[in-house]
């Protein structure tokens, strides 16, 4: 929530803005995510160039974005031919780019799609940023950041501790369920959630909330609360009906992820967030969301997970083999080379 009352204040002229110093693009920038992030974006203090990249209807966006009365300088960016610009000098990368869910689909059924997309945008960071951080947001993330991580692994510039799945959305629905239950401000609740962003592969971990969730709960209640975080993306999913998924709760917590990272880069102190990145975290599965510090070179510290209780450990070990799987799927298809694309 820091992210967002910063910026209110800003949105508000009552914190005028210090710091801008990022270049920052969002690539997906004119879809369902990227319009409103791009939004939210150009609130940020951290921020003295935008760059919004799309196949389509960037100039729009852009100039519409532009004309806000905050610091950040916008420039939209359309097509292939303009990425290299757009990406040139940026410190961070969010990549919301890739099609979304239609009810019935897994986030699994989108890898046909958004796995050469991602595939090719991470070859164009490695070529023309490859210091930025890199979050990816484009679905299956269980996926699609190892596809990423290949791509810079083999261009010779990955450094793991700047690239991300951004699992911030299982994090923001876990505190406002949460806090629901317990009648608190969701800016008081925190909870862990970590493992992946799919199904079970997304493990809240109830029993370490705070505030703790009532000792009256049942645990059928319980599970229903962590089948509610797990499956919270379908269940938006099912409730536009065809036209999406999560658009506007994404944006928020992505400009909420992107805040930590910029504090991070400023030197701003440590930064604990949730994100999926490649870890040892868990021995066997070299990809996991978990509790970690953020600095000014990227990831410095991994946290453990803490103490689980029952359901949470039968959940952990049913997830493995799905994640394991997944994160297999991108790796191979990555290794076949840009012809696995087409
Ligand atoms: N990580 C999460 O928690 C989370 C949450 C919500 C959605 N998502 C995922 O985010 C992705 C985007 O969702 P959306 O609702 O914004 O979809 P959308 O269809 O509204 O927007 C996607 C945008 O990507 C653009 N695009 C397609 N190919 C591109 C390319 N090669 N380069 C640049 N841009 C390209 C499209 O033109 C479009 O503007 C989906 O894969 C969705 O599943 C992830
Ligand atoms: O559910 C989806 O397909 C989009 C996203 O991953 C979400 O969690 O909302």
């Amino acid at each position: 929530m820091a992210a967002l009352n910063r910026i209110q204040k800003i949105a508000s002229h009552l914190d005028p803005p210090k710091l801008f110093k990022f270049k920052v693009a969002v690539l997906g920038a004119a879809g369902g995510i990227g319009q409103p992030l791009s939004m939210l974006l150009k609130m940020s203090p951290y921020i003295s160039e935008l760059s919004l990249y799309d196949v389509a209807n960037t100039p729009g966006v852009a100039a519409d974005v532009s004309h806000m009365s905050t610091a950040a300088r916008v420039k939209g960016y359309l097509g292939p031919d303009q990425l290299p610009a757009a990406l040139a000098g940026c410190h961070l990368v969010i990549i919301p780019a890739g099609v979304p869910r239609k009810p019935g689909m897994t986030r699994d059924d989108l890898f046909n799609i958004n796995a050469g997309i991602v595939r090719t945008l991470a070859e164009a960071v490695a070529a023309h940023c490859p210091t930025a951080w890199v979050a990816i947001i484009s679905n299956p993330v269980n996926s699609t950041v190892p596809i990423a991580a290949e791509v810079l692994q083999r261009a010779g510039v990955l450094n793991p501790a700047r690239l991300f799945g951004v699992t911030t959305l299982d994090v923001v629905r876990a505190e406002a369920f949460i806090a629901e239950i317990v009648g608190a401000d969701p800016r008081d609740v925190s909870v862990p959630v970590v493992g992946g962003h799919a199904g079970i592969t997304i493990l809240p971990l109830l029993s370490q909330a705070r505030p703790a969730l009532p000792a009256s709960m049942t645990a059928e209640q319980r599970k229903a609360l962590m089948v509610r975080i797990q499956d919270a993306g379908t269940e938006v999913v099912q409730a536009k009906a065809g036209a999406g998924s999560a658009t506007l709760s994404m944006a928020y917590a992505a400009a909420r992820f992107a805040d930590s990272c910029l504090r991070a880069m400023s030197g701003e102190g440590p930064v604990n967030e949730y994100a999926y990145v490649r870890s040892s975290a868990v021995p066997g599965l070299p990809y996991f969301s978990s509790p970690l510090r953020l600095g000014r070179g990227g990831v410095e510290e991994i946290f453990p997970l803490g103490a689980v209780d029952a359901m949470e450990q039968e959940n952990f070990e049913a997830m493995k083999a799905e994640l394991l799987g997944s994160i297999k799927k991108g790796e191979e298809f990555a290794a076949r080379g840009p012809a696995a694309a087409k």
